[in-house]
């Protein structure tokens, strides 16, 4: 498997007093997608920038491929950090940018760099400064996919682009990465859309890791009941319902915590059971009274 692994342990990150990553440990594993999940403020965009060296760590390990990435010129060469606001040179074209990075990444794309201009409409001749801010997250997306660093981390991306440039961009990953396995990073908190892209999960709350899961083990962990909203309701009595949504006389719940009878109880009562979408899990797991910042 290609593409760069990440340990981090212990990695506390500071702006001045504020403590935004409080001693996390995760790991990340080479030539998979993970989602970098959590709600505003919860130290996604801190985390990957410390995985790019763009901000020094207060304390703790961060071992990109094996070495510390901070004035690592070969970790460096080998990591794209694609951020919302963008980190392309914002006064000149599009396509002076594509030359630079293509010589400077030698896994660039020039090509496929092209294919995606096309299919976001991007003009080569344009400049970021001048482009709204859905197409300066595309140029963005381009930059990220075309480059082909081993890891590539993409901080909300997608979060400017509308809904049919978001699923393009989610087509172009996905099929990339099929042919050229490496390690990619998402951050979001808007999961129901990069679900299905996601291998592994790391969920970050309030600066401190939630959970470290492949996204299976964790869909696992709860389940989904439809049927008539009678039988449903009796199914779920008594248990942590997280999720619930009405169609006419059908309803739908979801389950944290499954047991082993479940399936057995679903025949009988003749309610089908599927698997819990995570950003329900998400929404659950990260359920409270939000900060100032989160209310905004
Ligand atoms: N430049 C900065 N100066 C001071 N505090 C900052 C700065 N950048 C982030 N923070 C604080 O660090 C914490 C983590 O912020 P971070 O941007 O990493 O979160 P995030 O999960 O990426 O949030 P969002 O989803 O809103 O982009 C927050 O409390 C935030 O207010």
């Amino acid at each position: 498997m290609s593409g760069f692994g990440v340990e981090v342990r212990d990695l506390t990150a500071r702006y001045d007093a504020t403590v935004a990553l409080d001693s996390v440990s995760f790991t990340i594993r080479p030539g998979v997608i993970t989602g970098l999940l959590g709600r505003n403020g919860s130290g996604k965009t801190t985390a990957l920038s410390v995985l790019a060296a763009f901000k020094r760590r207060a304390s703790g390990t961060v071992l990109v491929d094996g070495e510390d990435p901070w004035e690592n010129e070969r970790v460096l060469a080998g990591t794209c950090l694609v951020r919302e606001s963008g980190d392309v040179a914002q006064d000149q074209k599009l396509k002076d940018t594509l030359e630079f990075l293509a010589d400077r990444r030698p896994l660039f794309d020039t090509q496929l760099a092209g294919a995606l201009m096309d299919r976001f409409e991007l003009d080569p001749l344009n400049r970021p400064d001048r482009l709204s801010r859905g197409k300066r997250s595309a140029f963005g997306v381009v930059v990220g996919i075309a480059s082909r660093t081993p890891l590539t981390l993409l901080d909300e991306v997608h979060l400017g682009m509308d809904a049919p440039s978001r699923y393009a961009f989610y087509d172009a990953l996905l099929a990339d990465w099929l042919e050229h396995p490496r390690t990619i990073v998402l951050s979001s908190h808007l999961i129901g859309e990069i679900e299905r892209l996601l291998e592994d999960v790391v969920m970050l709350d309030r600066g401190a890791v939630l959970t470290v899961s492949d996204a299976d083990t964790l869909r696992s962990s709860g389940l989904t009941v439809t049927g008539p909203a009678h039988d449903v309701a009796a199914f779920v009595a008594g248990r942590e319902v997280v999720a619930r949504q009405h169609l006419g006389r059908t309803a739908q719940a979801t389950l944290v915590g499954p047991r082993d009878d479940d399936a057995a109880r679903a025949r009988a009562a003749g309610l089908e059971l599927g698997p819990v979408a995570l950003q329900d899990l998400f929404v659950h797991l990260t359920d409270r009274v939000p900060t100032p910042e989160e209310a905004r």
